[in-house]
């Protein structure tokens, strides 16, 4: 009742005694269109509750100005914590000071200098790709989607970690098995209150599948950072090195993190440096995947804007030109392609905060203890309000919108926002312009529109399937 009298000024979507409203946010594939409705019906602002759990719903902009620019309500919400048998304290779920100090350490890791390297070891990882699609061109439904995420998977091993997974190569990969299980793990337990109690969850096959999963993942990343540490330790402190104009050259994430010292000047513990692996291995691979696949949907079904970027390519590349950090900056039309995609296909369709005080919003407004806030980017891409047609794909509409602030939120904003944002838009660029130089993206036959699913990470439950024909 406390919580309700504080909360006078949000409306409330009714729902069923003790389970609230939970029934209506069981299926991951309603969850976002049901967001999408309530947030059109309540104008950005309404509070409904998961058994007796409180939780606010918000696309409003300014709302959101407020909550993501704050600088006190940095704590992630409990669903997190679901998270934590496998990234245990790592960057994207942790808080305080410990939040802080991973920031700190892994910011220079995405500086344009480290950027700008990686380029060049997109390369070898792309090659393979394009190897996997050609393999399927005879196919006329072909699901994308697993192919890019040991795509991105192999990407991000070799770019951050300097270790090759050989994901592409083989027919089934354990590791990514148990990160889609977890994805699917942690959404289950956010919206069903059966299984959020540790209780209730720890007696259940559930848990015992969890940890299994936990174990594989975990055994990946030490195998990882150990392998690296050896590779480091043999090249003794030629790691540590100079560029051609004698400055210190940026060291890539792991090397960053093995080489870093504490505050007391002792190295990181394997501890802290494997949930960060951990993190950024599972934040890295999994959204860049939902994206590249969501693009390539809508690709397929927009041949004009097809062939637009094709165009772009042409003249910013010419022939056969390699790309370097700078064409790809050069793509204006493609950045608007990636841009409209994820404003209608946000990899992370929504994300959320939890009160640890009471807080004053404005005029007497207060956001009691313990509240958890969500953040619908999905809701907020698809306002009707902000978007002339919505729900359609249209690249060009980023020419002339008149910028709104925090109407446009795929990579969230403020102190919290999402730190590999840079590195995830030039490897989308590159991976796109690899793929549209060598194949034209078809519609599937028969065609198949996607069945969205939240599942921390957007999915497409049916798959996102699409046809490929060679353009040499
Ligand atoms: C299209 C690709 C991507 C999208 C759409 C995306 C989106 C987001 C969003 C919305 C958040 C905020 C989540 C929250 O508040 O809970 C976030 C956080 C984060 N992202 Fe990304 N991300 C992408 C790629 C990447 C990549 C490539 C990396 C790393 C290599 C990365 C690492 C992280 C980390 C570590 C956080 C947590 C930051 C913090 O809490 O301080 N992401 N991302």
């Amino acid at each position: 009742r406390n919580f309700k009298e504080k909360l006078w000024w949000v409306p409330v979507i009714p729902g069923y005694p003790i389970l609230g409203n939970a029934l209506e946010f069981r299926d991951s594939t309603k969850t976002l269109e049901r967001m999408n409705h309530y947030m059109l019906k309540y104008q950005g602002l309404c509070c409904f509750t998961l058994l007796f759990r409180p939780l606010i719903l918000i696309s409003d902009a300014k709302f959101c100005e407020w909550l993501l620019s704050s600088t006190t309500i940095l704590t992630k919400s409990k669903d997190y914590q679901f998270l934590y048998n496998w990234l245990e304290g790592g960057m994207l779920i942790s808080t305080g000071s410990e939040w802080r100090k991973s920031r700190k350490i892994l910011t220079p890791a995405f500086h344009f200098a480290i950027l700008e390297q990686f380029v060049e070891v997109f390369e070898k990882p792309t090659a393979i790709f394009l190897d996997c699609l050609r393999k399927q061109m005879h196919n006329e439904a072909i699901n994308v989607h697993p192919l890019i995420v040991n795509y991105t998977l192999d990407i991000i091993c070799q770019t951050a970690m300097g270790v090759d997974l050989k994901v592409q190569k083989e027919s089934q990969n354990d590791y990514v098995a148990a990160v889609d299980a977890m994805c699917k793990t942690v959404v289950e337990r956010a919206f069903n209150p059966l299984k959020s109690f540790d209780i209730t969850y720890r007696l259940s096959p559930d848990y015992y599948r969890e940890m299994r999963n936990v174990k594989l993942l975990h055994s990946v990343s030490n195998a990882v950072i150990d392998k690296r540490r050896k590779e480091m330790e043999s090249e003794k402190d030629n790691v540590e090195i100079v560029n051609d104009d004698g400055t210190k050259r940026k060291m890539a994430f792991l090397d960053l993190l093995l080489k870093s010292r504490d505050e007391h000047g002792q190295p990181l513990s394997q501890e802290f440096i494997r949930r960060e692996v951990d993190t950024f291995m599972f934040a890295g691979h999994d959204t860049t995947a939902s994206a590249i696949s969501f693009i390539f949907f809508c690709l397929a079904n927009h041949p004009d804007e097809q062939n637009q970027v094709l165009s772009e390519i042409k003249e910013v590349l010419g022939e056969g030109q390699k790309i370097t950090y700078k064409e790809l900056q050069e793509m204006r039309y493609l950045e608007m392609v990636i841009k409209e995609s994820l404003r209608l296909y946000p990899s992370v369709p929504f994300y959320s905060r939890q009160t640890t005080e009471d807080v004053l919003y404005e005029d007497g407004k207060v956001i009691p203890q313990g509240i958890t806030l969500i953040v619908s980017s999905y809701a907020i891409h698809r306002n009707p309000h902000v978007y002339d047609q919505p729900g359609k794909f249209i690249p060009s509409r980023f020419l002339n919108l008149e910028s709104k602030p925090f109407t446009y939120l795929p990579f969230s904003a403020g102190p919290r926002n999402c730190i590999g944002q840079k590195f995830a838009m030039l490897l989308i660029k590159f991976a796109l312009i690899n793929v549209l130089s060598n194949f034209e993206i078809l519609p599937s036959n028969p065609s198949c529109e996607v069945v969205l699913s939240a599942e921390s990470v957007l999915k497409a439950r049916n798959g996102v399937n699409i046809r490929l024909k060679s353009r040499t």
